[in-house]
C-alpha cells in the first residue's frame, strides 16, 4: 500500500515523519526535567560561544515553556552592542523572519505561543536554533515545523548555532533530505564543533 502522504517528493516520508513524533515526544518529555542551575551554566557557554562569533545582527530565542530559558542570552547580547533579533513564526510552510528585540521593546503573542518583538524585521548573519533533540552527529530535531530547515535554506551563508540541554542528547536522529547537520550545538556542559 502506498504511505498515505500527499506529497513524497517535497517532505519526509510516513515513516520518517513517524520516527521523527515518536523521538519528539521522548525529548519533549525529557525536556521538562531540566533545573534553573542547568539552564544559568547553558546561558553562560552560550553567552561566550555568541560573544566570540562574528555577526552584528544574532537571531535569539525567546523560550517556550518547557525550554531552557535563554533569555539572559538575549540580555548579555544587546548590552554588548549586538543587535538582537527574535523569531516571527508565519504559517506552516514558510521560513521565519526576524524581529529587532531590544530589553525596552513590547512583546506581542505570536503563533504556538510564541513571543514576537514589535520592532523592525532585520536578517541575522548568526542565528541561534532552539533544539527539541539532538545527536552527536549534529543532526537536529524541533517541533517539527521545518521552520529553521526552511530558514537556514533561505540564508545561505548565515552561521547556524544550536542549542540544547544535555539530556536532550540521543543516540541518533533520523533525517531527511531538508535535514541539514548545524556545525556547532552548545548544551550547559560542552561546544560541539562538527567541522
Ligand atoms: N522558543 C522557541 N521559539 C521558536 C521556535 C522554537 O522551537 N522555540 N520555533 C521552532 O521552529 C519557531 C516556532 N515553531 C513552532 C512550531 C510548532 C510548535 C508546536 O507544534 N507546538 C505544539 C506543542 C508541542 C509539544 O509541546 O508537544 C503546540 O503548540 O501544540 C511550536 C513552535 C519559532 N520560534
Ligand atoms: N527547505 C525545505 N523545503 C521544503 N520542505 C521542508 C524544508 N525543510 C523541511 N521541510 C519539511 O518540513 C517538514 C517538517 O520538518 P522537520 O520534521 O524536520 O521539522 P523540525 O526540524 O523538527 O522543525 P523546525 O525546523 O521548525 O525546528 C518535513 O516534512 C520536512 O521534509
Amino acid at each position: 500500500m502506498v504511505a498515505p502522504h500527499s506529497a513524497p517528493f517535497m517532505s519526509d516520508s510516513y515513516e520518517l515523519t513517524q520516527e521523527k513524533k515518536h523521538l519528539r515526544a521522548d525529548c519533549l518529555r525529557a525536556m521538562k526535567a531540566h533545573t534553573p542551575a542547568q539552564d544559568d551554566a547553558l546561558c553562560q557557554r552560550l553567552s561566550a560561544v555568541l560573544l566570540a562569533s562574528h555577526g552584528a545582527t544574532v537571531a535569539c530565542v525567546w523560550p517556550l515553556p518547557h525550554e531552557a530559558d535563554i533569555r539572559p542570552v538575549c540580555h548579555a547580547l544587546s548590552n554588548a552592542g549586538r543587535c538582537v533579533v527574535l523569531p516571527d513564526t508565519p504559517p506552516r510552510g514558510h521560513a521565519l523572519t526576524f524581529r529587532v528585540w531590544t530589553p525596552d521593546t513590547p512583546l506581542l503573542p505570536g503563533r504556538f505561543g510564541t513571543f514576537v518583538p514589535d520592532g523592525p524585521e532585520r536578517k541575522p548573519q548568526l542565528i541561534l536554533v532552539p533544539l527539541v533533540g539532538y545527536d552527536r552527529q549534529g543532526n537536529r530535531l524541533g517541533y517539527g515545523g521545518g521552520y529553521y530547515d526552511r530558514t537556514l535554506a533561505a540564508l545561505p551563508g548565515v552561521t547556524a548555532i544550536g542549542y540544547a540541554l544535555s539530556l536532550q542528547e540521543t543516540e541518533k536522529v533520523p533525517t531527511g533530505t531538508y535535514d541539514k547537520p548545524l556545525s556547532c550545538i552548545v548544551t550547559e556542559k560542552e561546544t560541539l564543533y562538527f567541522d
